[in-house]
């Protein structure tokens, strides 16, 4: 069968600052809300942090030397806020602006697509201690500090994204505290949920400024099935739906929530002016779509407020996350996209799995399951390709072993083992199947 992957199909491998640059502080970087997070106690598993994670900070070049031996055609980062507006605000940090320009400057001479993400998940301590993104001005610093960086990097980078998973920014970040900051509230997620929204359409606008046309979000995604055909479970499968994969897109495209988010938030969730859902109704140029897993939900009063859990399947594969392994489910998100939101543009930004790899043995790391993972998502996303949905690049998460949020380092996403002594970059065997598939454009899978 021919592969169905056009010529100019996006090849890729994404990262983001905070878990691969280290250094968070240097050349006059001002500190995030993972840098504070991560060095509070309790936090992080092993009391791993950002300080210097893959040291990506001084290894860049070297970094881009790897992405043009896979033959990436694009390679999706973020830039720390921090490292470009150290107070958030205000005053330029050239010397954090200049890194990013090298690695653009990097990637365009080895033929690599910059796709720049804006925000995943590093605001500077300076903006939270201002309220962060409960503030009603956030969007306005999130719009003057995308403008910063338009300037200085747009003729270069093609491709950009706002914000990086709002939907975790708000819940992880502000309802159960998982993630930075760590604030565990019913009534913040669904004022964060809108300032983020606002933010993405103010930066979108002053994009449009520039009279350019390639800038979008980039969402988590998960279909949610139920556990068991009862009523219950149905009812709570759909609830999670809305929760996880419809508010954020359906404020979007259509400027409205579902509303099962009132349900769900009860007197926590606001009135929104028909004004202010007017201001989030910003589609961009494309969907950045994050698929890691389905969830399998069951209904649970016994937590509040989506009453509603996801389950881990017993008799499925399961990665070191305790994800199931379930490919089907990207053609079943690519396929809703395409009829729920008449057929957005998207790119494949985040798909990867954490496994416990082995030590390398010469130089290389036997990773059989990570391949297989990623042959099956492939072929997934190339069958929703055969079906007309609009797919026009699919990135692996991650380039390296990276810093994994709460779970510090030791869960694993990378084509490239980081050596945890030394940082020494080893590839994997799914880097070399991946070096394969972009080669014989989607054929090899
Ligand atoms: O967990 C793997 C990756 C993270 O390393 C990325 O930074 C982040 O963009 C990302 N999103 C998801 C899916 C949503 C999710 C986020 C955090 C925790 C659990 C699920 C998985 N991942």
């Amino acid at each position: 069968m021919a592969a169905p992957f056009p010529d100019d199909f996006l090849w890729g491998a994404a990262t983001s600052a905070y878990q691969i640059e280290g250094s968070p502080l240097a050349d006059g970087a001002g500190p995030s809300i993972w840098h504070r997070f991560a060095h509070t106690p309790g936090r992080v598993a092993g009391h791993d942090t950002g300080d210097l994670a893959c040291d990506h900070y001084h290894r860049s070049l070297e970094d881009v030397a790897l992405m043009a031996e896979l033959g990436l055609s694009a390679y999706r980062f973020s830039l720390a806020w921090g490292r470009v507006l150290p107070e958030g605000r205000g005053a330029v940090n050239s010397r954090g602006l200049d890194f990013y320009e090298r690695l653009v400057d990097a990637l365009l001479e080895h033929g690599i697509q910059p796709m720049a993400t804006l925000y995943h998940w590093d605001l500077p301590v300076a903006l939270h201690e201002r309220g962060g993104w409960l503030n009603p001005d956030s969007p306005h610093w999130f719009a003057e500090y995308a403008g910063t960086v338009f300037r200085a990097l747009d003729d270069r980078v093609p491709l950009w994204i706002t914000l990086n998973e709002p939907w975790v920014v708000t819940v992880p970040g502000y309802l159960d505290g998982q993630l930075a900051p760590g604030h565990r509230d019913l009534f913040e997620p669904p004022r964060v949920a809108n300032h983020l929204l606002l933010a993405h359409a103010e930066a979108v606008a002053a994009y449009r400024a520039l009279g350019r046309h390639r800038i979008g979000l980039a969402v988590n995604l998960e279909p949610q099935h139920p556990a068991s055909p009862s009523p219950a479970d149905l009812e709570a499968a759909r609830r999670r739906d809305a929760f996880i994969n419809r508010w954020f897109l359906d404020a979007l495209v259509f400027g409205r929530y579902p509303e099962e988010l009132a349900d769900i938030f009860g007197p926590a969730w606001p009135e929104f002016s028909a004004e202010s859902l007017a201001k989030i109704r910003c589609p961009g140029d494309f969907i950045g779509v994050n698929y890691y897993s389905r969830g399998l939900v069951r209904a649970a009063p016994e937590a509040p407020p989506l009453d509603a859990i996801r389950i881990t399947p017993t008799d499925a594969e399961l990665t070191a996350m305790d994800w199931e392994v379930y490919p089907e489910g990207l053609t079943e998100t690519l396929l809703w996209l395409r009829d729920r939101y008449a057929n957005p543009p998207l790119y494949i930004t985040e798909n990867g799995a954490a496994f416990d790899d082995p030590p390398p043995r010469d130089g290389l790391v036997e990773d059989p399951r990570r391949v297989a993972y990623l042959r099956a998502h492939i072929r997934a996303a190339a069958t929703a390709l055969e079906q007309g949905v609009d797919l026009r690049g699919y990135c692996v998460w991650s380039l390296l072993d990276n810093f994994e949020w709460a779970e510090g380092y030791s869960k694993r996403f990378g084509l490239y083992q980081v050596d945890p002594g030394d940082r020494t970059r080893r590839p994997k065997t799914s880097a070399c199947f991946y070096r394969e598939v972009i080669r014989s454009r989607g054929a090899a899978v």
